[in-house]
């Protein structure tokens, strides 16, 4: 057991607590960023937005037709002179005199003194004048300036996930940047001897590093981002130097492998020693856990086996790392379970099951190496510490994967 410091089983939920406090607390010390609006889709706005300019901006034609005052088109049909064309794009400085109508294309300024526009469908060219069929209100057709929003209103608050909508309506505003929160920077490290990286040669008792990815794809559907990935084999030196490294660029370490109670089992073996606490969580999969202050990063160590390290992942890691994303709680919801499930004692177990029309099935054998069987899943199907039985028929939770 080395040097590490073992406490007698915890309950899932203050494991989960003590790990969201641990994310939470690393990224709260982090500061906004401001970023290009170009580089902002999917971030969290850090505090509320207001508007640098009127939108619109001027006051424009909504249509395509004729600016107009209003009193000179009271009685149609009438027939005005027309004075020129204003394009979207034009100044339209010239003031507009009363008695005449001006030829005006959507978008283009609506001359001072004009207050409506008649579209084009309404009128007819009447030798160098237009015939004007139908009357239109004063303020008709016309865009007035500010009529979205004022310079200096909210047009986005704090803690806005952006959207392409929001994008949009910042761009317009005046803006090209906007700050926002930071995004949990994170590390993965995998450890084990026997791991070999994906497409290349396996040799005898070599197996492919799924966990990596595993986890690092996780982080990244969860909204934050992976600043350093590696493989490292039960060396400690090799070990140590990689969290050192790791550490540089991020929030939060999260290792695979090496916690239970082998002879090589390295993140205990160092992080131990280093204030790491190595315990066991009252669950199947995912027993083993061990979580470290290492100098301020929190290092976050889930078993290997790659169910179990997946399943560590989702009840412990993604509730924060979402949550502080910006991102909606992942949710649970209860299913009729279609068929009998049954359970361990004494454990809360989180099985593998596919969805059914109405309910749910357990889809494989509760084996934690069976990675290859969690991907024809739905979701977990949580069943508590105190149950060995869930009879067809009866609710469970499940938990989408
Ligand atoms: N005597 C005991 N042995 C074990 C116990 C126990 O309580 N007493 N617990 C078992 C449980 S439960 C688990 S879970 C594992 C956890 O072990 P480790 O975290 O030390 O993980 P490893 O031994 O390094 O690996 C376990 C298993 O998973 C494979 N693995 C590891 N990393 C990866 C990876 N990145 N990609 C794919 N597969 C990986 C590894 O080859 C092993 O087969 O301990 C049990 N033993
Ligand atoms: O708890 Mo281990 O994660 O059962 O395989």
């Amino acid at each position: 057991m080395g040097h590490a410091h073992t406490t007698s089983a915890r309950s899932v939920e203050d494991h989960a607590v003590r790990i969201d406090e641990m994310i939470t607390r690393v990224w709260s010390a982090r500061p906004p960023e401001t970023v290009p609006l170009t580089d902002a889709l999917g971030r969290v706005t850090h505090a509320d937005i207001e508007a640098l300019i009127d939108v619109p901006n001027f006051r424009n034609s909504q249509m395509d037709g004729y600016a107009v005052d209003a009193e000179s088109v009271a009685d149609v049909p009438v027939t005005l002179p027309v004075t020129g064309v204003l394009a979207a794009g034009d100044a339209g400085d010239e003031r507009h005199r009363s008695g005449t109508a001006r030829k005006i294309m959507t978008g283009a300024p609506v001359p001072e003194g004009a207050d409506a526009v008649i579209p084009v469908e309404d009128t007819e060219v009447d030798g160098d004048g237009v015939r004007i069929l139908g009357s239109r209100r004063s303020g008709e057709y016309v865009r007035e300036q500010g009529s979205d929003i004022a310079a200096g209103s909210v047009v986005v608050p704090a803690g806005t996930t952006l959207g392409p909508r929001h994008l949009g309506a910042l761009t317009a505003v005046g803006r090209s940047d906007v700050t926002v929160r930071p995004r949990l920077r994170v590390a993965v490290i995998a450890t084990g001897a026997e791991l070999v990286e994906a497409g290349s040669a396996l040799g005898p008792g070599q197996l492919y590093d799924s966990n990596g990815l595993t986890l690092a794809s996780s982080v990244v559907a969860d909204g934050a981002v992976v600043t350093f990935r590696g493989r490292s084999t039960d060396t400690a030196d090799e070990f140590s130097a990689m969290l050192s490294e790791a550490a540089e660029n991020a929030d939060v370490i999260i290792t695979s492998g090496g916690v239970s109670m082998g002879d090589f089992e390295v993140v205990r073996d160092v992080l131990g020693p280093r204030g790491g606490t190595f315990t066991h969580v009252a669950m199947q999969p995912g027993g083993p856990q061990g979580w470290t202050d290492l100098d301020g990063t929190p290092v976050i160590s889930f078993p290997g086996n790659p169910v179990s390290t997946l399943v560590s992942y989702l009840v412990f890691a993604r509730p924060a790392i979402r949550r502080l994303s910006g991102l909606p709680d992942a949710g649970t919801t209860e299913r009729i379970a279609d068929e009998t499930v049954r359970s361990l004692p004494g454990r809360r177990q989180f099985l593998r099951g596919r969805l059914t029309e109405t309910g749910v099935v357990v889809s494989s054998g509760p084996g934690s190496h069976l990675v290859v069987s969690m991907a024809a899943a739905d979701v977990l199907v949580d069943v508590p510490a105190d149950t060995v039985e869930v009879p067809a028929g009866n609710s469970v939770r499940v938990w989408p994967l």
